[in-house]
Order: structure tokens, then sequence, then C-alpha cells
């Protein structure tokens, strides 16, 4: 039996990987066992079956008699232990949701839906890590998928619509304090029918820039409004939230020596949990738009075409419709004035699913099932 260690089990990402863990019946056939970095000694969580308390996250020698690590405790933790546990000769499997070793050469970053088979030969080559995409990106493949295995995109733009809870759960709970007290500001004059909405609107302004607003985890207002830059600035002007949108979807796809040009701006709007995008795709050639909606329909089980009219779009692409589910509804698809081979689409999918914790669980089932 695999003895599997969680680290980082009880935070957002984790908590959503137990979840589902369990729905799926995941534990079985495994021995878990938990680790933390600041609960040693305390019990595991409750996932249906006795579990052992929890052990140091930190213990280089209980780590090293495990043949599978899952972490989602995030980058500082892999930086912390990962290099010290290989170079202590552990072979076992490192399963991780944190970006620090995605683009090294012998990391596989996992999308089985997408890329199966490149993680096939990298395990019949014995590879040892895997870890899990950049939510944007995943949610992307696993949207776009059928054009890419078609081979019919040329190069791709990518506009994105980012969830709060992509910078964790603190700012969560800042968006929703934000939208509190923006509300709170204009809370009598809502009350009123005949107040003027240009006083509620300089009312909001001003508390949204008042230094009082919650922008501690932010830095700015989000609620309102929307921050058009998601982490740190590269030599190329990009953020590399956009960075990895090129290179890590060139990795997954096994097509680094051959890159499909991807680029894009990546936004955060004040949704909780869906990210959203906007495509344009130029497409190697010019493809009915009914052959493009079937190869996207059947890449995979969880896009959903949704067909390119107002009802349909607002009832079913949005961040409401797709929050907690597994599906990736896939719309807005047309042809773009710019003539028959640009391609407009839109995509949404929850960023804690598909985005991080359900690749990591698969990922572990095909360890499983060699
Ligand atoms: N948020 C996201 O969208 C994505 C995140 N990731 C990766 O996953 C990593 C973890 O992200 P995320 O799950 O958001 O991080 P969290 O901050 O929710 O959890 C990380 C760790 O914080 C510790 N912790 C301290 N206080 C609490 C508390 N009150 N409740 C729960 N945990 C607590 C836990 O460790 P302990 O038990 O040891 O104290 C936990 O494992 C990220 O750093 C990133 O690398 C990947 C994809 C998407
Ligand atoms: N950066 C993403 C979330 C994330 O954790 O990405 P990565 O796994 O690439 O660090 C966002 O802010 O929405």
């Amino acid at each position: 039996m695999l003895k599997v260690g969680f680290v980082g089990w009880r935070g957002m990402v984790g908590s959503v990987l137990m979840q589902r863990m369990q729905e799926d019946g995941d534990f079985n056939g495994i021995e878990p066992i938990f680790f933390t970095t600041s609960q040693v000694g305390q019990p595991g969580p409750d996932i249906g079956v006795d579990v052992p308390p929890l052990e140091d996250a930190f213990a280089l020698d209980d780590l090293k008699a495990l043949d599978v690590i899952v972490t989602c405790q995030g980058g500082d933790y892999t930086k912390k232990v990962y290099g010290d546990l290989r170079n202590d000769g552990w072979k076992g499997y490192w399963i991780d949701a944190a970006s620090t070793l995605r683009m090294e050469d012998d990391a596989t970053i996992v999308l089985d839906p997408v890329n199966r088979k490149v993680i096939d030969a990298q395990l019949a080559n014995g590879a040892k890590t895997f870890v899990g995409g950049n939510c944007t990106v995943s949610l992307m493949l696993m949207g776009l998928g059928g054009l890419f295995e078609a081979d019919m995109v040329e190069w791709m733009t990518s506009m994105t619509y980012q969830a709060a809870s992509g910078s964790g759960a603190k700012h969560m709970r800042e968006l929703l304090n934000q939208m509190g007290q923006l509300r709170d500001s204009v809370s009598s004059e809502l009350a009123d029918p005949a107040s003027a909405i240009l006083d509620i609107d300089r009312k909001v302004t001003a508390a949204m820039r008042s230094g009082d607003f919650p922008t501690d985890n932010f830095a700015a207002p989000l609620a309102g409004s929307l921050l058009p830059w998601i982490d740190t600035k590269l030599d190329s002007g990009q953020s590399r939230e956009e960075w990895k949108g090129s290179v890590e979807t060139n990795k997954i796809l096994g097509l680094e020596n051959n890159p499909i040009p991807i680029d894009g701006l990546c936004v955060r709007i004040g949704a909780m949990r869906s990210h959203s995008q906007a495509f344009t795709i130029k497409l190697k050639q010019d493809v009915p738009l009914d052959e493009i909606e079937e190869r996207i329909a059947k890449h995979n089980e969880w896009v959903k075409l949704i067909p390119n009219d107002k009802d349909a779009t607002i009832a079913g692409l949005t961040p409401a419709a797709a929050t907690g589910t597994l599906q990736v509804p896939v719309g807005r698809l047309r042809k773009l004035k710019m003539g028959g081979e640009y391609l407009s689409a839109f995509s949404v999918g929850d960023q804690l699913l598909w985005g991080a914790a359900e690749p990591l669980k698969r990922m572990l089932k095909i360890l499983r099932e060699q």
C-alpha cells in the first residue's frame, strides 16, 4: 500500500483536495499520513478513517519514509524541503501545487485530460516530480484543449479576469470587507428610492479612496474596481502571471522546442474563486465554426459549450455559474471581423478545482494505478 504524506492539507487548496479525495473515495487503498508546519501532535483531519496525529513537515527522516508526498503548503515549503530530500537520496514521488519547481527540467506539469501522454512518457522515463500548473493556464487548456490537440492554433492572446482566491484566503476576506464597506457607506441613500445616483457614486468613490478602506492584502481597492497586475514584473514588461501563460502552456503540451506564441494581460477582478478569460485565437486555417465547436466540446467531459447568445451566456458563462463545479464553460465562440482565421472565445472555471486541487488528485490516482 502506498504511504502518502499530505502537507498543506488544511489550507485553502489543501482543503479542496481533501474534499475531492473523500468524494471520490481516494483515501481507500493508500496509507495517508498528515503533516503540519505548526501543529505537530494535534489530531489529523476527519477523512472517515482513523489517522495518526500530525507529524512534523520538516522532519526529513519521516518524509523520506514516504512513497509519495503531496504538498499544497506553498513555494517556501517546497524550497526549504525538496532539495534536501532529493540530495539525501529520497526517490519517492513529489506532487506539488506550488509554482517553484514547474519549469525545472525534471518536473512535469500535470493536467492529465490534456497531457496524459506527456505524463505517461515521463513516468516511463523514471520522472518523480509532478507539479500542478498555474490555475489560469490549466483552466485555459481544459477549455480549449480540443484546438491544441488538433494543432489548430497559430498564436493566441488571453485577457484574464482572475478571482480573489488566486491570491489566497485573506484576500477573499478583504474583498468581501471592501464590498461591505462600500455598501455601508451609502446604506441610507440606498434605502431611499428618491436619492440621487450621482450622490451615491460620489460617496462610494470617497469611501474607496479613504485611508480606512481595507487594502492590507491587495494594496488597493478591488471591490468596485480592478487591478490590471498580478504577481511580480519581469524584464519583458510582462507580469509573472502573463509569462506563465506561454511557458507553462507549451511545457504542458510538450512544445518547448516549437512553442506556440501566447501572451496577454492578467487582471484581478472582484470574483471570489472562478477565473475567466477572453481569448483571441489566430487559427492556422479558416476552419468552420461548427467544426471548432465540436473539437472543443468533445475534448474532455468537463468542458461545456455555451451557445453564443445572451441568455445562455449570462446564465452559464459566469463565475457565479461555474464556482464549485468541475465544469469549464466555454462560449462567445465566433469569427472576428479580422477574418476567418481569427476566433474569439471566453472561458470560466473554478480556480481551486481544475486550477489547483484536481490535477494533483488525479496525478496521485495515476500513480496508484501504475
Ligand atoms: N490559492 C491558489 O489559488 C493557489 C495556490 N497554489 C499553491 O498552494 C499554496 C497554498 O495556497 P493556499 O491553500 O491558498 O494557502 P493557505 O494560506 O490557505 O494555507 C497554507 C498553509 O497555511 C497554514 N495555516 C495557517 N493558519 C491557517 C488557517 N487558519 N487555516 C488553514 N491553514 C492555515 C497551514 O499550514 P500548517 O497546517 O502547516 O500550519 C496551511 O497548509 C500556495 O502557496 C501556492 O503555492 C496553487 C494554485 C492555486
Ligand atoms: N497566481 C494565481 C494563483 C496561483 O497560485 O498561481 P501559481 O500556482 O502559478 O502560483 C492567481 O493569482 O490567480
